[in-house]
């Protein structure tokens, strides 16, 4: 239960998970599980390595590498399978017989950061689909088309109306996860569907709109994919998020990149909010007098989707804003992170 202090300066909350995260590999891990492993109990980590993470074995060897790294003793990383066109029906029993991996990942190819390897035609992979609705394990989808002529601002849209529709009618007792939603169109889509289907939304598509990307300067740490859409769609993830509709619920989809390779003549998509997570979240509830839905939304839906157990213990935000360094260390790189060199408003004690 969502503890508010009279004054509404500090928030107690059920430890909440997050579940969308890209950790990446090698020296990143160091920097990228310590900042998810502060206050998050669990994180659906993303398998778009280079290779991806295709198989039970990848998936255990990379869980091995993140959990070298020593994260808090709260924290679990849930893997991920990256769907192939060579994905088989028995690599997806054996990883559920493994009991390590959660979920598989559909990636359009091309649609987003080391997407290549994913899947072109999603009827090629309809015999996984079968064993992954079959064992109970579920599809988490990027969902945009990759068509060159449809306009990026469309494209979520787009594969919701010629993909998205007859995947969830053609396996009804599959759970999706259509991922970072953008869109009014995605949360319409989500709010009509069954049960089965759910949506994560990402602390940056509920703070910004197109504006803050590209109105008096283009502004590439906004730049991430779906990219983000006018705020007419902004104010619409914003009342699915705070509706305690519990369909919709947290997933950072925190992204980083080389600060050099953000700030490029074509500059990789991807935001980085790790370092400031669930604080960024209470900012937008905060906001629309919501916090007492925080919970739901953090730390209630996202297990409940999953069918895993809530976290049984909590953690404490304060009011009280604090200044974001101008960069991270990322390894042997830097990252920018959202709201460099800005106040944000809450910190957790
Ligand atoms: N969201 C992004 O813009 N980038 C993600 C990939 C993804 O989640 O689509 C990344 O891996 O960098
Ligand atoms: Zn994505
Ligand atoms: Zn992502």
């Amino acid at each position: 239960m969502t503890t508010l202090s009279p004054v509404v300066n500090t928030l107690t909350l059920t430890r909440p998970d997050d579940w969308h995260i890209h950790l990446r590999d090698g020296a990143a891990l160091v920097d990228t599980v310590r900042d998810v492993s502060r206050y998050m109990g669990r994180a659906i980590v993303m398998p778009n390595l280079v290779p991806p993470v295709r198989n039970t074995h990848d998936a255990k060897a990379y869980y091995d590498r993140i959990m070298a790294q020593r994260p808090q003793p709260h924290f679990t990383p849930l893997m991920v399978l990256y769907l192939t066109e060579q994905t088989t029906p028995d690599d997806i029993r054996a990883a559920k017989a493994a009991g390590l991996v959660v979920a598989a990942k559909l990636y359009p190819a091309g649609a987003t950061t080391n997407s290549d390897s994913g899947v072109r035609d999603v009827k090629r992979i309809y015999p996984v689909l079968e064993a992954m609705q079959d064992v109970g394990m579920l599809l988490l989808v990027h969902g945009e088309v990759t068509d060159s002529s449809i306009d990026i601002f469309d494209r979520e849209q787009v594969f919701i109306d010629t993909v998205l529709t007859d995947l969830v009618r053609d396996f009804p007792a599959l759970k999706v996860v259509l991922e970072h939603i953008t869109t009014a169109n995605a949360v319409d889509f989500v709010s009509a569907a069954s049960a089965n289907v759910a949506a994560t939304i990402t602390a940056h598509h509920l703070l910004y709109n197109r504006n803050h990307m590209l109105a008096g300067g283009i502004r590439p740490h906004y730049y991430c994919l779906p990219i983000l859409k006018r705020s007419t769609h902004q104010e619409a993830l914003v009342r699915a998020a705070v509706s305690g509709n519990p369909r919709f619920f947290l997933g950072t989809d925190s992204a980083p990149h080389a600060k050099d390779k953000k700030e490029a003549a074509c500059g990789c998509a991807g935001a980085y909010t790790a370092h400031a997570a669930i604080e960024l979240y209470a900012e937008v509830f905060d906001e629309q007098n919501a916090l007492d839905k925080l919970e739901g939304f953090a730390s209630h839906f996202g297990p409940d989707f999953y069918g895993l157990p809530r976290n049984t213990d909590t953690i404490t935000l304060r009011c009280e804003s604090w200044t974001v360094p101008a960069d991270y260390p990322m390894g042997d790189a830097r990252v920018v992170p959202i709201r460099a060199g800005d106040l944000i408003a809450w910190r957790v004690a």
